[in-house]
């Protein structure tokens, strides 16, 4: 067995891992111990008898190339194992610990040919990839290293222990700097390390640098409106302009649609960093608007943080990063608003104003549509993001009607 194989595997053999079984639930979680350990209910569902489970976890220094490699696998995965086997999330990560989780999938094939071995065969010769399979009987099951021909040399057989729910789930431990930004040079470098891979990483980073803001006086008030799709945000944010002489903008800016679905292709940790990027040169265009005017902004960094850990966070609302989380937390170099307008309307009124528009859907917004738990997330995660917090505002009512009850606000906190 290779050398540095080895030390993957290794790195695992201390890690819990968590499996992500019914979305609804808690993942599964287990160690692995040198000794037999008798399966609980529930992991004795995961781990079925007579089916052939495997999971594999990619390993890279590089954190661009690890994110498209995982993002590949993923979607192999779900094109070639739709059949008779069931893929799940999983991850192997270090409780507690920041930056400490090895994203992977766990496979449950029930098929009589064994569909999933073709595949994880290709994906093994990979040296980023590392793929065990499990073994049950009985009461018990055991890990060892996959491989397709004979059985891995040294391979040590490593018990499933069911371990305890961890106090906070995997997917929270790698939000920062990979999901979400913090400052503009964390993102800046995530563009930089992709200028090969993606050539219009370099026109993006460009046009930061022209348009970076250079300093922000005490101008006229900066208002943010946010919510999810169809909620009501252009509607306002025009009739805002008109009746308070104010400048409109968003985020991403304009000069950045011709980049943004390029960037929507690509995994999180190179997406995000795009629509971070984003909120940076619109903060540059605030700075000098707000010297003219008041700036109503449709969309900005609520969003991107939002909609980026409601991704990133698997499963339930309870789930998401504890609301006292320093991931809620504004980032420093950023231009702060003066106020910032959430736009809540029921999920039964939204799916009627989107099925009225009738315009094609992004993915996301489909995924919003069938996705409850997605829906539930970006608003909760919208509604802990602190510093400054955003108001709610009850966008049911008419368009006038939202609109009076806006000015009322914008003039009681921004005295516009
Ligand atoms: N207060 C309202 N009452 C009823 N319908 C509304 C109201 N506000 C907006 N709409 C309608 O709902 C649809 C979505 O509105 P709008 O485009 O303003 O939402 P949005 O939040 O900007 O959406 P997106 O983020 O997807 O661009 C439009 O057809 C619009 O005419
Ligand atoms: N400032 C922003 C604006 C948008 N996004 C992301 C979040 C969603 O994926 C999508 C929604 O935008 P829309 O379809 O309404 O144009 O774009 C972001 O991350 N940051």
């Amino acid at each position: 067995m290779l050398k540095s194989a080895m030390f993957r595997c290794g790195q695992l053999c201390s890690r819990v891992f968590a499996v992500e079984f019914d979305l609804r639930t808690e993942p599964l979680y287990f160690t692995l111990s040198s000794t037999p350990q008798e399966l609980h209910h529930a992991h004795q569902q995961l781990f079925g008898d007579g089916e052939k489970l495997f999971s594999l976890h990619v390993h890279c220094d590089n954190r661009t190339e690890k994110a498209r490699t995982h993002a590949e696998i993923k979607h192999k995965l779900s094109d070639t194992l739709s059949r008779d086997c069931d893929v799940f999330e999983a991850s192997a990560f270090i409780p507690n610990v920041k930056n400490s989780v090895v994203k992977g999938f766990f496979i449950r094939d029930k098929s009589t040919t064994s569909l999933s071995e073709d595949i994880l065969k290709t994906l093994q010769q990979s040296k980023s990839v590392c793929v065990f399979s499990y073994k049950r009987e009985g009461q018990h099951c055991w890990q060892e290293q996959w491989s397709p021909v004979s059985p891995v040399e040294d391979s040590v057989r490593k018990y499933v222990t069911p371990a305890a729910a961890a106090e906070h789930h995997p997917s929270t431990l790698n939000i920062r700097n990979a999901d979400v930004y913090y400052c503009m040079n964390e993102a800046y470098e995530v563009l930089q390390e992709c200028t090969d891979i993606i050539p219009e990483s370099k026109e993006v980073l460009k046009l930061v640098d022209e348009q970076l803001e250079k300093s922000r006086g005490e101008g006229f008030p900066v208002i943010v409106i946010e919510g999810l799709d169809a909620t009501g945000k252009t509607t306002l944010t025009e009739a805002l302009r008109d009746t308070l002489n104010a400048t409109l903008l968003k985020s991403p800016p304009q000069c950045l649609a011709p980049f943004r679905q390029r960037f929507d292709s690509e995994p999180p940790l190179i997406r995000r960093a795009f629509y971070a990027l984003g909120n940076y040169i619109t903060a540059a265009h605030i700075g000098k608007e707000s010297q003219r005017a008041p700036v109503i902004v449709d969309r900005y960094w609520h969003s991107t943080a939002a909609y980026a850990i409601a991704t990133a966070v698997g499963g339930r609302v309870e789930n998401l990063p504890k609301p006292d989380s320093e991931l809620y937390q504004w980032p420093e170099d950023l231009l702060k608003p003066n106020l910032v307008l959430l736009l809540t309307v029921s999920p039964e009124e939204r799916l009627r104003r989107l099925r009225d528009r009738g315009q094609d859907k992004t993915v996301e917004e489909a995924e919003l549509e069938i996705n409850q738990l997605f829906r539930l997330k970006v608003e909760e995660a919208y509604k802990r993001i602190q510093n400054p917090a955003c108001i709610i505002v009850d966008a049911s009512p008419s368009p006038q009607e939202v609109l009076q009850q806006v000015q009322h606000l914008i003039r009681n906190k921004c005295h516009l």
